[in-house]
Parts: C-alpha cells; sequence; structure tokens
C-alpha cells in the first residue's frame, strides 16, 4: 500500500492535512468550503475529543426487521397512492417514487427492510431526510439496528453516528485521486471487517453535480454464476478483513481514529438469513486473505473472485444522483463503488447511515446455533487463527 499527501481512500471521506481548518478544537474543512455548502451543518468534521472515544460493538443478537415484512410490500403500496415501483434492472435494483420515508410507521418499515434486502438497493426519490433533526434521522435508523460510528470519517459535529462523503470544489484536490492510479473503482461492501458487518444502509444525497453515480453488484448472481464444482471448493473457506490499512492512511495524514483498527475472520461465502441464499461475500478493498492457503494461492484465489464480479457489469446497476434522492442498499448482498467522473469544480455531499447486522455465517445451522456467548470465545480465538501456518491451520480445521 502506498501513503501519499491528500490521497483520499476510496471515496473522498477521510481527513487530509488540506482540512486545517478548526472550530473550536474540531478539525473540519476550510471556511470558504464551508461557505460554499447548501448544507453547512453537514460539513465533515472530525472531533479530537472523540479520538479512541468509542469501542467496537460487542456480540449481539440481531433480530432483522426484513423477517416481519410483507413480500407483497402492501404497506407501502397501499397507504401511498401515488407511489410507483420501476425495476432498474430484470433481478436487482429499484427505484420508487411517492413514499416519503421519514413519515413511515413500524410495519411500513418492516416492509421497507424486506424490500431493501429483495431488491438489493433501491432509490428513493424526493426525500426529506436531509432537513430533518440529526437525532431523528438517528432514531429512524436505529429501528433496523445499532448504528456505526466510522473509525476515520467526517461526521457533523456531535453525531460520529454519519459517515459524510464530501467533495470540494477545487480540481487541485480531486486531480489528486487520479495521480497514481488509471481509475477511482472500488469495489467494497462498506466496514466489512467490523465483527457484525451492517446490512440496511442509507446513503442521502445533499449536494450534488452531474456524474458520481454510485454502483452496485449483485453478490448473490456473482455466486450463482460459479460452476457446482467451484462452489464445492469455495465451501467452508474463511476471509481475513481489515481495517488496517484505512487506519494507516488515516494516521499519516493526521486525522483522529475514534476506535482502534479492527480485523475479522468471515466466511467467504455467506448466508442470507432472511432470502435463504448464499452470496460470495469478499471485496476488493478490505478482504486480505484467505486463512489456510499460502500467499500466491490465497492472493490468487481473491483475484480470480474479485474479477469475476467486476467484470459481471451483466449483475450491476448504477444509480442516478439528484439533491433529494436517498439510496439504501442491504450491505451484505451487494458490492458498491463510487464513480469519480463529476466536474472538477463540483461539489458532491452526501451522508451515510449504517445499521449494523448479524455476524457473517455460512449457512442456516450456524445462524440458528449462534449465541453471543459463543462468539466472545471466538473472538478470543481470532489471532491464534491468523497466526497459524496453512499446515497447521489444516491440522486444526479440517475436521470441523
Ligand atoms: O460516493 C459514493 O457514491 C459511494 C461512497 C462510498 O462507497 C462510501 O463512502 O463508502
Ligand atoms: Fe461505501
Amino acid at each position: 500500500m502506498t501513503l501519499e499527501p491528500g490521497r483520499t481512500y476510496g471515496a473522498s471521506i477521510s481527513y487530509t492535512k488540506d482540512d486545517d481548518s478548526k472550530i473550536g478544537d474540531v478539525f473540519t474543512v476550510s471556511k470558504s468550503n464551508r461557505e460554499a455548502l447548501k448544507f453547512p451543518r453537514w460539513a465533515p468534521s472530525w472531533d479530537p475529543k472523540e479520538d479512541h472515544k468509542f469501542e467496537h460493538l460487542k456480540p449481539f443478537r440481531h433480530i432483522d426487521r426484513g423477517l416481519f415484512g410483507d413480500p407483497t410490500f402492501k404497506s407501502l403500496r397501499e397507504d401511498n397512492k401515488d407511489v410507483t415501483f420501476r425495476k432498474v434492472s430484470p433481478k436487482f435494483g429499484l427505484e420508487v417514487d411517492g413514499i416519503q420515508l421519514s413519515t413511515l410507521s413500524n410495519k411500513q418499515k418492516d416492509d421497507l427492510a424486506l424490500l431493501v434486502e429483495t431488491a438489493g438497493v433501491v432509490a428513493f426519490r424526493n426525500q426529506d431526510f436531509k432537513l430533518q433533526e440529526f437525532d431523528k434521522i438517528k432514531d429512524w435508523a436505529k429501528y433496523y439496528g445499532p448504528l456505526d460510528v466510522h473509525a476515520t470519517s467526517g461526521a457533523p459535529i456531535n453525531h460520529p453516528e454519519f459517515h459524510i462523503v464530501f467533495k470540494r470544489s477545487d480540481p487541485d484536490h480531486h486531480l489528486k485521486v487520479f495521480e497514481q492510479t488509471l481509475n477511482n473503482i472500488y469495489w467494497h461492501s462498506d466496514v466489512s471487517y467490523e465483527p457484525q458487518p451492517p446490512g440496511v444502509t442509507l446513503f442521502a444525497m445533499l449536494e450534488t453535480g452531474l456524474g458520481g453515480d454510485t454502483q452496485f453488484l449483485d453478490s448473490f448472481e456473482i455466486y450463482d454464476r460459479l460452476s457446482p464444482l467451484m462452489k464445492k471448493k469455495l465451501e467452508g473457506l474463511k476471509v481475513l478483513h481489515s481495517s488496517k490499512e484505512q487506519a494507516a492512511q488515516n494516521t499519516f495524514e493526521g486525522g483522529i481514529e475514534r476506535k482502534k483498527a479492527v480485523e475479522s475472520i468471515h466466511p467467504l461465502v455467506r448466508y442470507h438469513p432472511v432470502l435463504k441464499r448464499k452470496f460470495l461475500y469478499i471485496n476488493s478493498v478490505f478482504s486480505k486473505r484467505v486463512l489456510g492457503l499460502k500467499a500466491e494461492e490465497s492472493e490468487n484465489l481473491m483475484s480470480f473472485l474479485n474479477k469475476h464480479s467486476a467484470s459481471c457489469l451483466d449483475a450491476h446497476v448504477r444509480l442516478q444522483w439528484d439533491e433529494n434522492t436517498v439510496v439504501l442498499w442491504d450491505n451484505r448482498r451487494v458490492l458498491h463503488t463510487g464513480t469519480s467522473d463529476f466536474n472538477t469544480t463540483d461539489i458532491r455531499h452526501a451522508f451515510r447511515v449504517t445499521t449494523m447486522a448479524e455476524r457473517p455465517f455460512e449457512n442456516e445451522q450456524e445462524y440458528e446455533n449462534w449465541t453471543p456467548e459463543q462468539e466472545e470465545e471466538n473472538i478470543k480465538l481470532k489471532d491464534h487463527y491468523l497466526g497459524l501456518s496453512p499446515a497447521q491451520y489444516y491440522e486444526e480445521t479440517s475436521n470441523k
């Protein structure tokens, strides 16, 4: 990994030394950048008082609201006369208009969870979330699970549960993105290194010019395309997901770290407890190696799977933003990437609220048998497994 001044890691989300302006003790973007914003209260900030203030979530039992959803989505369709549902592709992605997310009842929110899980990603037009109080938006989202506090990204002051994506109106800053790379496509699943990574994820646009579509891949379809023999070979494999590089880039830039870097071991093939289907759970940003393989074996397998995903543009949609669009996706079963094709002088400003879900499971049985106590024990064994040689790993795990 190369550490470079001003290089934003993935999207424009991290602290950079350019952000040398302060409000009191809190770092934020420069006054002129703030004043240029349509929604200055959403400017990204990094509060030194939050440095190492947060812990990664302890194991918790996730009750997915999608389990209570009605597969006809009646409450969303019938209570709103003017609602329109438009498929973006036959199996994946949906656009909805005529529903105001911020006003939904709990019953409707259950249907919404199932809708997002079933479609994978849903764009809701004409939304008013960005005008709501921060606490109201957080309360709305908490219905789906505890909120992630991102270790390093910008957030509104005193509300670290929001993750701000911000591209300033500065051609020089933007051009740095392409100084060292040919493109800025980075297929990932948000914070997959967390022990219980996100499910329902909400991304709301505040301000944008043309471009900057977010692109999504359907990991069910990516898994289903594999041959039966390949599926069989992948069964039981475990992958290390890590935030260490993200943390290192942040430390290099002098940003705050709200919580320590974290590593988790997740199954390569993951089971969706609501949809009861398997999908490929690996991404090119946070997945680091396959346990029990030698370095080149792991690199080649991961490279094959990541290339397979990235080239499946026939299992893919890209959603165009406007300033009142909110997109919800199921961060388990989709990969996504930003698209850095904006005009360099345009501002792009958005926020994400990320709700945490179940510990990734390989199959239904693991899901049914899981307990938080057992998970505490597994977490204690993590470093042990990470330290084993391929031969030792095989010896210890081949009968399990
Ligand atoms: O800006 C986008 O379209 C996506 C950003 C993103 O994936 C992220 O912040 O994790
Ligand atoms: Fe993301």
